[in-house]
């Protein structure tokens, strides 16, 4: 198991977690390419699209095991939706794939995650570094309310400690917000506080502050759940306009909204007595249309969960 300290340093893994079995996972073999929409420049720090993957990953939080040898691969450029019922370790797994998992306390985890073929958790690897390649977006919209629209998407910068000179600023901040599919609402009040903005336009403003960092991931976690029905669709364009420039991961619980926007789903279930496990991966129509497993039509046709 591998020990995460306080400071987010890694101790040394025993082979008790060894691997001994390959859970399903999304085809390697995937065109990234089919992503791409209309040509569009990748728009992370790496100038190229990066894959994400894990491999028998598993997460306890003290004595609690929450995931099991969770192996997965997200695709270059391509939406990955992470579903399944409360409480099965969806959250858990999108805060280990940018290191947030060890800012609890009592969390551990076991296995690899490999960011373009590199395990994050190696040692000497800062998790500033990775959450500055590998962006969060959470349930609720949490801009700064207080500080203007544009010193809400500059912020992003400095938290991850990114210098940028005032006209790189500006340019990230246009940038940024017409990536977050915003721009053309808040030009003309940039200095406004994104307080003042509605539930829908903070959460993509909260999408643009992670996008001025140029990530070369996005992790989503329920974004929508908290926005009405036409907010959720802003955001969903946003996420599809987003396709082809950079990696994304999101959880939700809404079936149609996995449907729309993923091109490959995963399906994780956990049971009172066993953790978190994936069931099936692949392309989102097939688990929709063609589900290998009965468990998981049972789910996307709402029939437990
Ligand atoms: N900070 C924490 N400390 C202790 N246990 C936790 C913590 N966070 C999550 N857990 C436990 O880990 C398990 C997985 O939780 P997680 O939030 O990852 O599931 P989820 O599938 O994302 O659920 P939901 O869909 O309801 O958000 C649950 O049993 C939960 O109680």
């Amino acid at each position: 198991m591998t020990e995460i300290d306080e400071h987010g340093g890694v101790a040394t893994a025993s082979s008790a977690d060894a691997p001994t079995q390959q859970l399903p996972a999304v085809a390697p073999d995937q065109d990234p390419a089919a992503g791409a929409g209309s040509g569009v420049a990748a728009a992370g720090r790496s100038g190229r699209l990066v894959g994400l993957q894990t491999q028998d990953l598993s997460a306890w939080f003290g004595d609690h095991k929450v995931l099991e040898r969770v192996s997965l691969s997200m695709a270059p450029g391509e939406v990955t939706a992470l579903i399944g019922p409360s409480g099965c370790g969806k959250s858990t797994y999108l805060r280990i794939l940018n290191r947030m998992h060890e800012m609890v306390k009592s969390a551990q985890l076991a296995g690899r995650v490999l960011l373009d073929g590199d395990d994050i958790y190696a040692p000497g690897r800062r998790p500033a570094d990775v959450r500055a390649r590998v962006g969060m977006v959470f349930q609720r919209p949490n801009p700064f309310p207080a500080m203007s629209i544009y010193d809400n998407v500059v912020s992003g910068l400095k938290l991850a400690g990114i210098k940028a000179g005032r006209a790189r600023r500006e340019e990230l901040v246009e940038t940024s917000l017409t990536q977050a599919g915003l721009w053309a609402e808040v030009r003309n009040r940039l200095r406004s506080p994104g307080g003042a903005l509605s539930g829908g336009q903070q959460q993509r403003l909260c999408i643009a502050r992670s996008l001025a960092v140029e990530p070369d991931v996005l992790l989503m976690d329920e974004p929508c759940s908290a926005l009405d029905p036409t907010s959720t669709r802003r955001v969903e364009e946003t996420i599809a306009d987003l396709r082809g420039r950079l990696t994304i991961v999101i959880v939700t619980h809404n079936m149609q909204q996995a449907a729309r926007v993923s091109q490959n789903c995963a399906f994780f279930l956990a049971t009172h007595d066993t953790p978190g496990r994936i069931v099936e991966a692949g392309p989102t129509r097939q688990l929709f249309e063609d589900p290998r497993d009965e468990r998981t039509s049972d789910y996307v046709n709402g029939r437990f969960g």
